[in-house]
């Protein structure tokens, strides 16, 4: 079993009764969806909300139920995975063009936990270009003003033309080389008019399960207190 697989299908034992989840986008959670999809059918009472329409299509052809963001009293958990976690267990998601719906359902779920492989887990964000989701119109122009901090950008495409998102936008890949001050670029960054979301996930982890090779498996739980209260014993 790879260690995406492993990774994934834990997370699947968090899901519990009448719990409202979360499901995230990409070919890690995919393992979680896929094994909430069989408990599902072994009588898990759960409701899902798509990050996606790949993945509302994903947890459909599973006979996963999905409930309306918008009628979603609340939600329990959002599960995700990340193209990088660092130490602090801040993320850069986007890699699957998802990151303004992600960002809105981790921001309004009581629990984050997010799902990688060990490839993920690095000491500084910022090898994997930092996908900013804008919008087209005048995106040139919202282009220049990021390069402006200090970043080199391109235009995601799928083919020949500009890669469009779930909700009409445009991505501009980022790359940032070494991201420093996570919290202060994300902060930075959505200053910008036109600028949608960036996939920068700062302090909202609170669990985090690492699926490693030869079947070996790491949790940690509630991560955001652990970081919280060593900071303040400094
Ligand atoms: O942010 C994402 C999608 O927008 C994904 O979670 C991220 O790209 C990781 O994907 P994978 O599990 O396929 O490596």
């Amino acid at each position: 079993m790879d260690a995406k697989q492993i990774a994934g299908e834990k997370a699947a034992e968090y899901v519990k009764d009448e719990m409202v989840v979360g499901l995230g986008t990409g070919s890690t959670v995919y393992w979680t969806i896929v094994k909430l999809g069989q408990l599902v059918k072994n009588g898990l009472k759960m409701k899902g909300v798509p990050t996606s329409t790949k993945t509302e299509e994903l947890a459909r052809s599973l006979g996963i139920p999905l409930i309306d963001i918008n009628n979603a009293k609340k939600i329990d958990l959002a599960i995700d995975g990340a193209d990088e976690v660092d130490a602090e267990f801040n993320l850069i998601k986007g890699g699957g063009g998802a990151l303004l719906r992600e960002k809105m359902i981790a921001s309004l779920a009581e629990r984050f936990l997010v799902v990688v492989d060990e490839t993920k887990c690095v000491k500084t964000l910022g090898s994997f270009p930092l996908p900013v989701e804008i919008v087209p119109f005048g995106w040139q122009m919202t282009r220049n003003r990021i390069d402006g901090l200090g970043c080199e950008s391109k235009l995601r495409t799928a083919g020949r033309a500009p890669y469009i998102t779930d909700n009409g936008n445009f991505i501009l890949d980022c790359g940032f080389d070494e991201i420093h001050d996570a919290n202060g670029l994300n902060l930075e960054l959505n200053r910008i008019p036109g600028v949608v979301e960036n996939g920068l996930f700062v302090n909202m982890t609170d669990a985090i399960v690492i699926g490693r090779n030869r079947g070996k498996v790491e949790e940690c739980l509630f991560c955001r207190e652990r970081i919280q209260s060593s900071t303040h014993t400094k």
